[in-house]
């Protein structure tokens, strides 16, 4: 990247925005960040650009074949790594090499390099925008605006000169009954569990307040402002909880198939099966090659300047069901830590095509988040992709993708064996 050479014009750039903004700052308040705080900071910044020296990063490593089948810890940038051998079901390995690793510092974070290939990124990318950004499926763009029938990519496509009405013009009347919240809010919620479902299932989910100060926008200039499109189970941002009174949307065939595969492809006995220090006694997840089923989950489109701030995902029922995330474009920073933000995140650069498993307690509710996407890291596949289905259009996909990391986020709501349809029905 040339923002590391001092001699470039983007180096110069960020030290000037550097200095400036903060020659006013007071240097205590980095005293009272915390270690995931700090590490946000740092892979964030423009300038200095971010030493990537202790970022995990599998694809740069050439693996040695004897050392992968040993099943022995591995270190790569200083980060512990353990490569899993076969499962019983479909093997992650090709041609003898191991495409699965568990990080035991993280116990139940999985992960597996260019699980997806460059055929089927280009696949999911266009799912993700021409599919699946769509109605009935829910956008950050829907509170605000009321999108076209067709779907705004298609809108994109076909150079629709007509702009996207705003939702500004509700009847006074009506105002209480909408409720202000933006996307990915980090307000702290209570973490769901078959316990507090009931309460959860019957409290308020008012819908969002359109912002009043959008303005009717063309479907290109509003292509960059997608943020979120919602998959299977509805998500209340303002509750930061499922509303599952709104039935349960579909999760793509191919997204399920992906999510099922990659969780049959871990050995999860090596993962799992040495300890049971975490204390989650029935061991389900022996039974995650059949029982695992995605039912709901999120595509974010990132833009190169977005960023994602340490949260946990804690709405879901099953606080240890597999999570599934595909990273599709350029390429991004991943923190993981634990529990709370005072554990030092683990750094891991996530390229198009990885696949990130995170399952159990300890990893599906740690703390994580994305500070950085890496600009200019769109892989060639992305450009040489001329010769799958509909030539023509893909030259638009590739311009988007340029400046942009797309993440399918795909869960499990509930436990195996929960039935919400015998609450929900009272
Ligand atoms: O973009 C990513 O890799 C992670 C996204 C994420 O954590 C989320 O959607 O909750
Ligand atoms: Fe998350």
């Amino acid at each position: 990247m040339d923002i590391h050479d001092p001699g470039s014009a983007a180096y110069k750039k960020a030290r000037r925005q550097y200095l400036k903004t903060t020659k006013n700052r007071s240097k205590d308040i980095d005293a009272e960040w915390t270690p995931f705080r700090i590490a946000e900071k740092r892979y964030k910044a423009r300038f200095p650009p971010p030493d990537l020296s202790h970022v995990l990063d599998l694809a740069s490593t050439t693996w040695d074949a004897e050392m992968l089948a040993s099943g022995c810890s591995l270190y790569c940038n200083g980060v512990e790594i353990k490569p899993l051998g076969q499962s019983e079901s479909t093997s992650p390995c090709v041609a003898n090499v191991c495409r699965a690793f568990a990080v035991p510092s993280i116990p139940g974070l999985v992960i597996l390099p260019s699980f997806v290939s460059p055929e089927d990124q280009r696949r999911l990318v266009r799912w993700a925008l021409r599919d699946h950004a769509r109605h009935p499926n829910e956008t950050n763009l829907d509170a605000h605006y009321i999108l076209p029938d067709k779907g705004l990519w298609n809108a994109h496509l076909s150079s629709d000169a007509s702009l996207v009405n705003t939702r500004t013009h509700i009847p006074e009347s009506s105002h209480s009954k909408y409720e202000s919240s933006g996307p990915r809010q980090l307000i702290s919620n209570t973490p769901a569990d078959p316990t507090n479902f009931q309460a959860m299932l019957h409290s308020p989910k008012p819908p969002p307040a359109p912002s009043p100060s959008v303005s009717p926008t063309s479907p290109t200039g509003l292509i960059s402002k997608l943020r979120w499109a919602n998959i299977g189970w509805s998500y209340h941002w303002g509750s930061k909880q499922y509303d599952f009174t709104k039935g349960k949307g579909r999760v793509d065939d191919q997204i399920r198939g992906i999510c099922k595969r990659a969780v049959r492809s871990v050995n999860w006995k090596e993962v799992f099966g040495q300890s049971d220090e975490h204390g989650w006694g029935n061991e389900h997840w022996r039974t995650w090659h059949e029982t695992y089923e995605p039912d709901a989950g999120i595509v974010n489109y990132y833009q190169i300047k977005d960023t994602l701030m340490a949260h946990v995902d804690r709405s879901e029922v099953c606080a240890t069901s597999p999570l599934v995330s595909i990273s599709l474009g350029n390429a991004a920073i991943f923190l993981i830590g634990g529990l709370s933000r005072d554990v030092e995140p683990t750094a891991i650069l996530l390229r198009s095509g990885d696949a990130v498993i995170m399952s159990g307690p300890a990893c599906r509710r740690a703390y994580h988040g994305v500070p950085r996407i890496l600009e200019d890291t769109l892989p060639d596949h992305f450009s040489l992709g001329l010769d799958d289905e509909d030539l023509t259009s893909w030259t638009s996909y590739e311009s988007y993708m340029q400046t942009t990391r797309i993440n399918i986020n795909v869960r499990q709501v509930f436990p195996k064996g929960f039935d919400p349809g015998l609450h929900v029905e009272k």
